[in-house]
């Protein structure tokens, strides 16, 4: 979190106090002060985090390992104080088996019938094989000349299942492909560990983000059932993640999300503002990621849903994320037995700053006056 005195003083001149330490941790020049943000993989360091016990009888040893998880009583989770329903588990893959989901997250997960950002812009066959299209460039180091970006680098989001609709921000019956079941088991059992069973991946937005990206300020409720979960995965880079309030104007807390945590909004947490500011290298310079690469931890049976990685799609994949992060988050979006409205729900994601995007990135801002016409905003991802 910013420091109590800066949030003071924050809300004491009468501003808005989330959008101030939003774009404080933002900033380039001078960067902003790193030590008082919650950072999971210390542990119970600061006196607002509290050790969670999971459900251990909800998972069997042999049901996470086939997902790339460690067994459910090695894994460190932690709520906040003051943040019911949210909870940070600190990665509980088993060793090697990232590189699968950030593979599946880089070359399958974008391919069709999926929607991108890329497809807004560009005909069906040009996204066609966005992996294909990027490899020859990614596949050796950089030449230190200007290059063209690739495909991939130019990737902002990937929508699964119910695809979210950016302009009107709902889900809806007719618009909607088969949810990967990689992902559906792996987000069933966690939030089975979490204490909620029978979880359906209903829908999932992959947020691609470069260096200098951010995330603007909102609150997912475009789901019609927010009793359920909300999971967030991440891979790759680290990201500064703020947490507010149910209120826009509440003070954020700051905090780290590292490659492989994995974070739940559930109950109380589960309608709260929340935003990026910032991705970061993680601390120590190298990922857990590149520590382990592809090679499987010797618990991955052969019944596993995680496959090896090959060495040319993880040379692939690691050049990527030494400057990039992805996100994962999986929803829920109808509760048992419900069905969409007839007509289009009022209930959305709910961005409140127009002025922050999504992913306020350049390459965004051109986009979005290359699509003059359209009813996108600042605050859209495209
Ligand atoms: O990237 C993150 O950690 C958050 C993503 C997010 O809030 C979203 O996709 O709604
Ligand atoms: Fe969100």
């Amino acid at each position: 979190m910013a420091s109590p005195k800066m949030a003071a003083s924050i809300v004491e001149s009468g501003e808005d106090a989330f959008r101030k330490i939003f774009k404080y941790y933002k900033r380039r020049d001078p960067p902003p002060d790193f030590s008082a943000i919650i950072d999971f993989s210390r542990g119970a360091h600061n006196e607002r985090v509290v050790p969670v016990k999971l459900n251990l009888a909800n998972v069997t040893d042999e049901e996470a390992a086939r997902v790339g998880l460690q067994p459910v009583r090695d894994w460190r989770a932690f709520g906040l104080q003051g943040y019911p329903g949210f909870l940070v588990i600190s990665n509980p893959f088993l060793s090697g088996s990232q590189s699968f989901w950030v593979r599946q997250c880089l070359k399958t997960y974008p391919q069709k019938p999926n929607i991108c950002n890329l497809d807004m812009h560009m005909s069906p066959s040009d996204t066609q094989d966005i992996w294909g299209k990027s490899l020859q460039s990614l596949s050796h180091p950089p030449s230190g000349r200007k290059e063209p970006k690739t495909l991939l680098e130019k990737l902002r989001w990937v929508t699964l299942g119910y695809h979210y609709n950016w302009e009107t921000k709902t889900y809806s019956a007719n618009h909607h492909t088969a949810f990967p079941a990689d992902l559906h088991l792996l987000s069933l059992k966690i939030s089975a560990a979490c204490g909620f069973p029978g979880f359906q991946a209903e829908a999932g937005i992959l947020n691609y983000y470069r260096s200098d990206s951010s995330l603007g300020i909102h609150v997912d409720e475009s789901e019609l059932d927010h009793s359920r979960p909300l999971l967030s995965l991440s891979f790759g880079q680290s990201a500064i993640f703020l947490l507010g309030g149910t209120q826009r104007q509440d003070p954020p807390v700051a905090m780290y999300m590292h490659s492989g945590d994995v974070m739940v909004m559930s109950g109380h947490s589960r309608l709260l503002y929340h935003a990026v500011p910032r991705i970061v290298p993680p601390p120590g310079g190298q990922s857990m990621l590149d520590k382990e690469g592809c090679s499987l931890s010797p618990s991955l049976h052969n019944n596993t849903v995680v496959e090896q990685v090959s060495e040319p799609d993880w040379t692939v994949c690691s050049r990527y994320i030494q400057s990039s992060r992805v996100n994962v988050t999986v929803r829920q979006v109808l509760g048992p037995g419900q069905c969409f409205p007839d007509s289009p729900s009022l209930s959305k994601r709910t961005n409140v700053e127009e002025t922050d995007s999504y992913h306020d990135t350049p390459d965004r801002e051109d986009m979005k006056r290359k699509r003059s016409g359209s009813t996108h905003s600042d605050s859209e991802q495209t």
